[in-house]
């Protein structure tokens, strides 16, 4: 089975000289959930826009379902739904006349149940005689996605699907991709949201200056790089960490009233043992104590970080 996204060797400069790609591979699987994180600037609408056609690569190729974007763009589009992260539609249209039209645009015969359907699932449904211009901000963002699905795609592109949507709405989402990948759509989303790509992905891809530093299966992300941090609430106050336990990775939190100590759960001394020992022959008493395990917010910053430092 070949993959249903295939990029290769993708560059872009724009025309400002900025280097947005600096060299991206990249498969997709079929069916997949790909999370795509990275912080600002650091090339992801880039990258969708040049998988969807919108952006013109300056080197590479991007094959999408067996299709090369660039030698066949329309059947290769046509396999493609893109959410953007900017709402760009009709206001004074209809939500009903402006999901129809867009599928219309892909030369797909008008299928009105389908629409149906897709409107309903996103709770459309009720205001598809609503010019556009009347909905909510979260409202439009659903408009934006029936028109993504409306020419029935394989593939979804969602860029930054929640940003700055309600809590609700966010769930919402999440159930909706969840929906279509188990009818087969395979799903790239772009998020800020650590904690989305968490919950969501199955796979990560992590870019930074236009380059992809890390691809990896989410579980095997967390379980490799994942710490652990304990915390130890004192009895008493400390003013200051005690030489004594120079030794540990140590952090006085909370005006000195917590101990945290962050160590790697993999490694086969974890020196938690030890700690407490040393922290009972110096008579330092704690009330309670916990482990948090890190998550893949903590993961993403600690990367960041190290490559910011290494630039
Ligand atoms: N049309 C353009 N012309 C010149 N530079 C551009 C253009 N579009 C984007 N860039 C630059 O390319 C870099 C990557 O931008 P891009 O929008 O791909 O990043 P991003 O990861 O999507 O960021 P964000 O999270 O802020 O949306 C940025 O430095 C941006 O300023």
């Amino acid at each position: 089975m070949h993959p249903v996204i295939a990029i290769e060797g993708l560059t872009k400069t724009y025309k400002s000289g900025l280097q947005a790609l600096k060299r991206v591979d990249l498969t997709i699987s079929k069916g997949e959930i790909f999370a795509l994180l990275g912080p600002n600037g650091a090339g992801k609408t880039t990258l969708i826009s040049i998988v969807c056609g919108i952006v013109t690569p300056t080197t590479g190729t991007v094959v999408a379902d067996g299709f090369d974007n660039q030698t066949h763009y329309r059947q290769a589009r046509e396999r493609i739904g893109l959410v953007p992260q900017e709402l760009t539609t009709d206001a004074f249209e209809t939500v009903l006349a402006t999901v129809t039209f867009s599928r219309g645009l892909f030369g797909k015969a008008p299928n009105p149940a389908f629409i149906e359907q897709t409107l309903r699932d996103l709770s459309l449904w009720e205001k598809r005689n609503d010019k556009i211009m009347t909905l909510s901000g979260g409202m439009k963002r659903r408009v934006m996605i029936a028109k993504a699905l409306s020419h029935e795609p394989d593939i979804l592109f969602l860029d930054e699907p929640t940003a700055g949507v309600d809590v609700e709405l966010r769930r919402d989402m999440w159930n909706l991709v969840r929906a279509l990948r188990d009818r087969g759509v395979t799903i790239i989303l772009t998020t800020h949201y650590i904690e989305e790509a968490e919950e969501m992905a199955d796979r990560v891809g992590v870019i930074l200056k236009g380059e992809l530093i890390l691809v990896e299966e989410k579980s095997a992300l967390m379980k490799k790089l994942g710490k652990k941090t304990l915390t130890l609430n004192l009895q008493e106050p400390l003013e200051a960490l005690p030489a004594e336990l120079a030794e540990w990775a140590l952090t006085l939190k909370a005006d000195g009233a917590e101990l945290e100590y962050v160590f790697d759960s993999n490694a086969e001394k974890t020196g938690v043992p030890s700690l407490l020992r040393r922290l009972s022959d110096l008579g330092i008493a704690f009330k309670d104590l916990n482990t948090r395990q890190s998550s893949l917010e903590d993961i993403f910053v600690s990367l960041v970080h190290q490559n910011g430092k290494a630039a």
